[in-house]
């Protein structure tokens, strides 16, 4: 580990300090263009701009509303990388992306947190997964407790973080991401939201920790005079193109050069976003970009003078060789081995489902209502010669319970997790496949639970032969169906936001509905059309649940009527073209979807993950 905690009199105290070489970042006609859709043509978002940041400063992008901040900042991060032209040096060698990741963490504008577990729980899920496994529970504890004491969060360690203010809420993601010590952290809009005070203190914070070596780049709307002045350097855009760049102090200067002067007792940084706006004519937007050369001009750093002599030695960086930090590091982003960050992923999941109490307590109710509401309208209806169709309804209602109530949930629970997921895999703490891993086995017990427990309301309750062979077929059955459900749940919640899943999700059910063999029966269903029932999930499952109650050479049933047309359960089945004999045939074919969809759902997943970026 390279990092050294110090104790002092004055007690413990945030003193982690890196031993690595400090990293200062330039870029050089980067340009960034966006798609604006099918035969719409690109929009440039980011002009040919070009920038230098040097480390152990903190460095404000600055501009007006659209003016592509953000842009700039998910490109220098590399969470950004397809429409980008341009070259990105990191100590004025090419920027390799994955050794660059393994420096730098990305903190965006919203707080991507987990709400239901407290400061101390997330913090020691960072560091289980962020530290390597070296590092023993001790020292985890002491740089928990050294970060939250200087982020001023001691007090709040119990409060979940759903619970905490909006500043809280800005510093523990900035805690979360200071566990493994970035040298490089990218912020977008660490202030909004917060009141001036706040703004104070967190850029106070961020400025204490660039003074110990790291490089810290934030976004930043329109600082006070106060706020604006702690900020060591600065970049101003304007419609994607660099209006100005260097220290804080020199911003006066060099309006004045340009016969542009800040009026008096005003404050430069109100005046640039001004002239950036084009408050004051859009030929200043010109000339202020000629002024700083679109970025390339270094002359209003601190230092500027060293600054042109390495400006021009960076011409020739092709050839230099690459620093340790740059080399291709190759092998795995995360520090902690895929069985660590499953373990840390399921002990966090299951803290959250405990928590999540309504949630977990609806579904519970939710079958056990159902299943009774079912339970008391096919009363008794599974040992009546007469009511075998009415059974058979009640089968397809049961799939259509497991189907709807799996599904829709998933769909609508699965995105929410995106976007923390987004910026935990994108700042490493672990990898998709990990993820995914521990997303579908948590789920497990809940929906088990849940569906064994609807099965044997509905099946006491419906009067299905008391037999404990077709109560595990039955039960068996449903497992399967829910598993398979939550798969496509997980598919859909991949690929669609939540109003679009909750449309798309019930409508995939239709043709699956119509290929079951319920309303229209397999044998009635034209030949031309007979290949969709090889694919619909559903037909197996209702043949299954036929074969659970129908099959093993039922006896026939007691009717109480004067005729009862399938008092033969071979007759019945023959009737519905459900043969009782391939029971194990549709539990393989269930066996066999539920394979390709939690695949299909995690080739989605990766890709939604890749096209987010
Ligand atoms: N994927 C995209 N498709 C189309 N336009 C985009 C896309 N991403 C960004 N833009 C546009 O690029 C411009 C810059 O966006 P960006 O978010 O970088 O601005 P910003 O300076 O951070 O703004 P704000 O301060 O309001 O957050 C905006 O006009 C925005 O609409």
């Amino acid at each position: 580990m390279e990092l050294e905690l110090r104790s002092t009199s004055a007690g413990t105290y945030f003193s982690r300090h890196s031993t690595r070489e400090p990293v200062e970042l330039s870029f050089d006609n980067l340009t960034y263009s966006v798609s604006q859709g099918f035969r719409k043509g690109s929009k440039t978002i980011l002009h040919n701009i070009g920038g230098r940041f040097e480390s152990g400063q903190i460095i404000a992008i600055m501009g007006p509303s659209g003016a592509g901040k953000s842009s700039l900042l998910d490109l220098l991060s590399g969470y950004r990388i397809s429409g980008v032209a341009g070259s990105v040096y990191v100590n004025d060698k090419f920027r390799d992306l994955d050794g660059f990741r393994r420096l730098s963490c990305y903190i965006q504008q919203d707080d991507r947190l987990q709400p239901l577990l407290t400061i101390d729980e997330n913090m020691w899920a960072a560091a289980d997964l962020k530290l390597p496994s070296s590092v023993t529970t001790k020292e985890k504890r002491a740089i928990i407790d050294e970060i939250l004491e200087t982020l001023k969060l001691s007090g709040s360690r119990k409060t979940r973080a759903g619970q905490l203010s909006g500043g809280q809420k800005k510093r523990l993601s900035i805690a979360l991401e200071l566990v493994n010590n970035p040298l490089v952290m990218f912020l977008d809009e660490p202030t909004t939201g917060l009141d001036s005070s706040s703004c104070m203190q967190c850029v106070t914070l961020l400025k204490e920790l660039a003074s110990q070596g790291r490089t810290i780049v934030c976004t930043i709307h329109q600082p006070s005079a106060s706020l604006f002045m702690k900020f060591d350097h600065v970049y101003v855009l304007a419609g994607g193109r660099c209006l100005y760049q260097g220290s804080s102090s020199n911003l006066v200067p060099y309006l004045s050069e340009l016969s542009l002067p800040c009026p008096t007792y005003h404050n430069p940084a109100d005046y640039i976003i001004e002239l950036a706006c084009g408050e004051h004519g859009e030929d200043k937007i010109d000339k202020l970009v000629d002024g700083t050369e679109n970025g390339k001009c270094y002359k209003w750093f601190t230092n500027g003078e060293v600054l042109k002599y390495k400006n021009n030695a960076a011409a020739d960086v092709t050839s230099m060789p690459c620093l340790p930090i740059m080399k291709k590091c190759g092998g795995s982003l995360q520090v902690t081995s895929q069985w660590n960050q499953v373990c840390v992923l399921l002990r966090r999941g299951f803290i959250k489902i405990k928590r999540d109490q309504t949630l977990t307590h609806m579904r519970f109710m939710v079958n056990v209502l159902t299943g009774m509401m079912l339970g008391s309208l096919f009363f008794q209806t599974g040992n009546k010669g007469e009511r075998v169709l009415d059974n058979f309804n009640l089968l397809f209602s049961i799939l259509i319970h497991h189907t709807m109530t799996t599904k829709v949930l998933t769909i609508l629970t699965f995105p929410m997790e995106m976007s923390i997921l987004n910026k935990e895999y994108f700042n490493r703490w672990y990898s998709l496949k990990s993820y995914y891993i521990a997303t579908n086995i948590l789920d497990i017990p809940v929906l088990t639970i849940c569906a064994i427990t609807f099965s044997a309301i509905i099946y006491a309750m419906s009067g299905q032969p008391l037999d404990w062979t077709r109560f595990s077929m039955f039960t068996g059955i449903s497992l399967l169906v829910v598993y398979i459900s939550q798969s496509f749940g997980f598919m859909v919640g991949s690929i669609f936001n939540v109003v679009n899943g909750t449309f798309v999700g019930p409508t995939m059910l239709v043709p699956m509905m119509m290929f079951s063999g319920f309303g229209v029966s397999l044998r009635d269903i034209p030949d031309y059309m007979k290949w969709g029932t090889n694919f619909s999930y559903l037909r197996y499952s209702l043949e299954g649940y036929v074969a659970a109650i129908y099959g093993l050479d039922r006896p026939i049933l007691p009717c109480s009527s004067y005729y009862c047309h399938y008092k033969y359960p071979k007759k019945f089945m023959s009737e519905v073209a459900m043969n009782g004999d391939q029971f194990w045939m549709d539990v393989y074919a269930l066996l066999f979807t539920l394979f390709l969809t939690r695949l299909a759902a995690y080739i989605f997943f990766r890709w939604r993950i890749r096209v987010m970026r």
